[in-house]
């Protein structure tokens, strides 16, 4: 999760710490400090733009099928920024995110000084309990060190007025000197003790930040591991999810301006005590002196977070650009096509999207920096005025009036200071606010724990008119009133054309998905209310986008049981089960094989030898139900009829399987099919049934098959492209 961390603009702050906010626009990667982007490194100089510079009028060399229609008027963001053509074509319309939506940003942007300091305790308490769970005994150390620096700087600011005291008054230099060698003493070892201390907080800061940066990480990650499928498709849950991945990188740099807050804010506090004691007149003065640059710090920080908030979804597409130029998928297609210069060409356009923002945000900054700096040099001038006319008017003695030189510096430079820790702090609070908001979002939205208990062997699951609509979608219902039996112990297929909803019922069978209206029984219990834990445990499921882990066979495989020990048998057997033990022979390094060719000694398989292992996984996982949704697709022959075989084998042995499959001569082997178009049933019944054309109904299952099997039928001299006849045999694999 660590971010390589951008700069700040170095024309708002001229802070020395490391890190700050992501900038508002560009790729993380891209202005990562002291290292080439990845995606730079990687590829070759660009070549000259063979796409059309944005902004230019595009030629017909450089249409391509996928640019707008020409004429397509550029389309305006709700910030009103232009929507660049890279947008509009590689993602279909604008990036930019309408803050309007955000509920939560009255509390949040409020960066006022006011607000700030109100939200100060919780801030360090929010920091502190982070820091507490991470190291404790590190933020004691900080803590101690940085209380004890306050009191000897309080303590060195007292001697030094004495020293001068001393030296000013009446004597010989020599008795002056004598009468102040006491202090300077005091003052010179309150100078060596601060040192001391400020090293052991420094030295306790550094162990505790990336503890700190771990724990909000772990939170990050286990939280979002936890919620419901659906809140990860859901496009405003990702734009929290993208946002509130820098919280834990904020979360460590705040535990420094902790630091630095209560180290600021202690010696603020001695050099006003000293100030108050010498001239009361002199504190007000030393505020004003403060607030300009308070105000042009606040100002920006505002700016760089909201901007931060509108340009994240263009950010995290900036980046998946330079992800594809390098990715071993994406490699081939991108070689053969010739593709990179097209994408290359978008990324640069996204890119300068983004530094466009960037420059608005740096001339506001610049703008902003000049008016605090006249103010503050008003508010400057006033103040030695002022002190001048105490001394002149004799209202302040000399070498009072050297000390309170002396701790007007020391005040406004410790103000100063406060204020712009203080910000940061509030800067960072921002994301980690996000990623509070995140984990609070994904309890919402957490898989629920616990639930009724599932019959131990149920003789059948039922679908009740069962209704589901993807969300964010055209409200289309990819379920629309799905009413059907699983029979335990049998081999249920479900068929029908794309989309019809197959892969979505399987989905809220295996409680992926809760369904918006009707309900799935097994027996008599409700899946909504059962136990998710205990259901999922049940299942097993071999789908069309089964996961290639990066990892060896041997996980590949025992993943699907990731929390039992791994057993050498069980991997055998699953081999065995989804005919990849000779594949598994094959691997140089047999079970321990990493499959992931970016890695050294990383090995690739074919899309059919990466199925078996898919069937394996499921195998090795033993769940009571096993569905398979177009296990065979990538198979070559053989497979695929040793792979219905072991099928049939499993059903006989009392497993229940649900069957998902495009080969109809396949759906032979199944007890039971069920016909779906358009998110309904239309048709269940044997393979003899459905095929018979004595059987009623619509017909669906035997149109499909006869279409189908014609593909298979041998052409009959002289007749070319007959079709068999209904009653014909079928074909073995249609
Ligand atoms: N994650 C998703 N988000 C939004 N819509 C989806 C999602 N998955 C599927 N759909 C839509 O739901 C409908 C049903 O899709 P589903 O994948 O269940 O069909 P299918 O019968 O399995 O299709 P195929 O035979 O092509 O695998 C389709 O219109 C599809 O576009």
């Amino acid at each position: 999760m660590a971010k390589p961390h951008p700069t700040r603009n170095t024309e708002t702050t001229s802070r020395t710490a490391p890190g700050g906010p992501p900038p508002p626009a560009a790729p993380p990667e891209r202005t990562a400090p002291g290292r080439a982007a990845p995606d730079q490194a990687a590829l070759p100089e660009a070549p000259p733009a063979e796409a059309p510079t944005p902004g230019t009028p595009r030629t017909e060399t450089t249409q391509t099928v996928q640019d707008p229609p020409a004429g397509t008027p550029p389309t305006d963001t709700p910030e009103g920024a232009a929507v660049s053509d890279s947008e509009q074509t590689l993602f279909g319309g604008p990036l930019r995110y309408d803050l309007g939506f955000a509920q939560h940003e009255d509390a949040f942007l409020q960066l006022n000084l006011r607000a700030m300091l109100a939200r100060l305790p919780y801030l360090l308490r929010l920091t502190g309990n982070l820091a507490w769970e991470a190291d404790r005994r590190a933020l004691q150390a900080v803590t101690a060190a940085e209380l004890g620096r306050g009191a000897v700087q309080a303590v060195g600011l007292v001697a030094v007025n004495k020293v001068l005291a001393h030296l000013l008054s009446g004597g010989s230099t020599a008795d002056r000197l004598a009468q102040a060698s006491g202090a300077l003493a005091v003052a010179g070892g309150a100078a060596v003790v601060g040192a001391l201390l400020r090293a052991l907080a420094t030295a306790a800061t550094g162990q505790l930040e990336p503890k700190v940066e771990r724990v909000a990480t772990e939170r990050y990650l286990w939280h979002t591991a936890r919620v419901e499928l659906a809140a990860i498709e859901d496009d405003e849950f990702h734009k929290l999810l993208d946002s509130a991945q820098y919280g834990a990188g904020s979360a460590r740099r705040m535990v420094r301006y902790c630091q630095s807050v209560l180290g600021a804010m202690l010696s603020l506090v001695a050099a006003a005590g000293v100030l108050a004691v010498l001239h009361p007149l002199l504190l007000p003065l030393l505020v004003a002196m403060t607030l300009p640059r308070s105000w042009a710090a606040l100002s920006l920080a505002r700016r760089r977070y909201l901007s931060f908030q509108v340009w994240v979804q263009h950010q995290r597409a900036g980046q998946l650009l330079s992800r594809l130029l390098i990715s071993t998928d994406a490699a081939p297609e991108i070689r053969v096509h010739g593709i990179g210069p097209y994408l290359l060409h978008h990324y640069r356009a996204m890119s300068e999207a983004q530094e466009a923002e960037q420059r608005r945000l740096a001339r506001l900054a610049a703008r902003t920096g000049l008016v605090a700096a006249g103010w503050t040099g008003l508010a400057t001038a006033a103040t030695y005025a002022t002190l001048g006319g105490l001394l002149w008017t004799g209202a302040m003695a000399l070498s009072v009036g050297g000390t309170a030189v002396l701790a007007i510096r020391t005040g406004s430079a410790s103000l100063d200071n406060l204020v712009l820790q203080i910000n940061y702090l509030h800067e960072e609070s921002l994301f980690v606010g996000d990623l509070h908001r995140l984990i609070e979002e994904a309890k919402l939205r957490a898989v629920p724990e616990g639930g009724a208990a599932l019959p131990e062997n149920p003789a059948a699951i039922t679908f009740e008119d069962v209704v589901f609509t993807y969300r964010g979608k055209d409200n289309k219902r990819a379920l629309d009133g799905v009413s059907l039996t699983v029979p335990a112990g049998k081999i249920v297929a479900l068929v029908g054309e794309n989309g019809s909803g197959k892969t979505t019922l399987v989905k809220l069978l295996s409680g992926l998905y809760q369904p918006d209206a009707g309900r799935i029984l097994w027996d008599g219990v409700d899946a909504a209310t059962a136990d998710r834990a205990e259901l999922v445990s049940r299942v097993a499921v071999v789908g069309q986008d089964f996961y290639r882990w990066p990892f060896t066979a041997a996980v590949n495989v025992s993943i699907g049981r990731p929390d039992a020990p791994v057993s050498q048998d069980r991997l055998d057997a699953a081999a065995h089960y989804a005919g990849a033990d000779d594949l598994i022979a094959s691997l140089p390094r047999g079970w321990s094989t990493l499959l992931a060719r970016a890695y050294k000694g990383g090995h690739q398989l074919s899309g059919g030898e990466w199925q078996r292992l898919g069937l394996a996984r499921a195998h090795y996982r033993a769940g009571r139900l096993l569905i398979v949704d177009e296990p065979t697709s990538a198979l070559d022959a053989k497979a695929e009829q040793r792979l219905f075989e072991q099928i049939r084998a499993l059903a006989d042995a009392g497993q229940t399987v649900i069957l998902i499959t495009h080969r109809l001569g396949s759906v032979r082997a199944a007890d039971l099919i069920h016909v779906l178009d358009h998110g309904k049933v239309i048709e269940s019944g044997t393979f003899d049934a459905l095929i018979s054309p004595t059987t009623p109904g619509p017909g669906a299952f035997r149109t499909l098959y006869t279409l189908q099997a014609a593909q298979y039928a041998p052409p009959s001299p002289g007749t070319p492209g007959r079709a068999p006849t209904e009653t014909a045999d079928a074909p073995a694999r249609p």
